[in-house]
């Protein structure tokens, strides 16, 4: 057997020993099953309940209010409402990679995740984090195409946010206007992408991708990995390799 790469990245295990749902996965359309029972994702989210933007050494995060069930999501694959914690994208150095998951073996230049977590099951997203039933992440395609408005905002705030750590207040953004009108999604039971790669993830994919135009991939290429005064590594492919899809199916909510 071999043994375990670590990835310089975080200096733990690609793969968890024992991993049954590892993420990201590659989804290939024709083997996933469409399931009639599966119902619309309903999205309600409160603009006002947006905290702040900040670098946390991996990506950049913006962080919501869930301190009540003021953003939310439920239907789709869910059993229960999920609360909005936080939204971070995943990016390659250049267009051709970037994504997490693929889709028929092909990378998108970036992908969003908005990250929810089971507030009726689960008293703090700590503790959400460790369970099945945990988390919902709806992951989005962005490809390289028009400007994106909604986007913009968040690409004019990131210079201030440059290095590991740094953080500003960034009082109402919606991040709906970051969701494709098309409501097509895959959906399986993953796990986290970065440590601690719990097995805690209803992950719901978005089939329609949003574009985005080349200075804002740029933008967020111009992001630290490192803190301010430490020599500069340029946050880039801050994404983790595809695993294997063991024993698990994918299911589309489209035929
Ligand atoms: N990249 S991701 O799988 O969406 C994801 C979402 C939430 C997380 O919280 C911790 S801790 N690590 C995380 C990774
Ligand atoms: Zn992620």
């Amino acid at each position: 057997v071999g043994v375990t790469p670590l990835h310089p990245l975080w200096q733990s295990p690609l793969t968890i020993p024992g991993g049954t749902r590892q993420s990201p996965i590659n989804i290939q359309w024709r083997d996933s099953v469409y399931d009639p029972f599966l119902k619309p994702l309903k999205i309600s989210y409160d603009p006002t309940t947006c905290l702040h933007i900040w670098n946390n050494g991996y990506s950049f995060l913006v962080e919501f209010d869930d301190s009540a069930d003021r953003s939310i999501i439920v239907g789709g694959p869910l059993e229960n409402q999920y609360r909005l914690k936080q939204f971070h994208f995943h990016w390659g150095a250049i267009n051709e990679w970037g994504s997490e998951h693929t889709v028929d073996s092909k990378f998108y230049p970036a992908e969003l995740h908005l990250v929810h977590w089971n507030a009726v099951v689960y008293p703090t997203f700590e503790e959400a984090v460790m369970e099945g039933n945990g988390l919902a992440v709806i992951g989005v395609f962005l490809k390289l195409g028009a400007h994106h408005e909604g986007l913009q905002m968040l690409v004019d705030a990131l210079p201030a946010i440059k290095h590991k750590d740094a953080v500003i207040e960034f009082d109402v953004f919606d991040p709906s206007c970051l969701i494709p009108s098309c409501p097509d999604y895959w959906t399986y039971a993953g796990s986290l992408t970065t440590p601690p790669l719990t097995e805690s993830v209803t992950w719901i994919i978005k089939k329609q991708p949003i574009e985005v135009d080349e200075n804002q991939l740029e933008a967020f290429r111009m992001l630290l990995f490192t803190s301010d005064g430490e020599e500069e590594k340029r946050m880039v492919d801050n994404f983790r390799p595809l695993q294997p899809l063991m024993n698990r199916t994918v299911r589309s909510s489209f035929q």
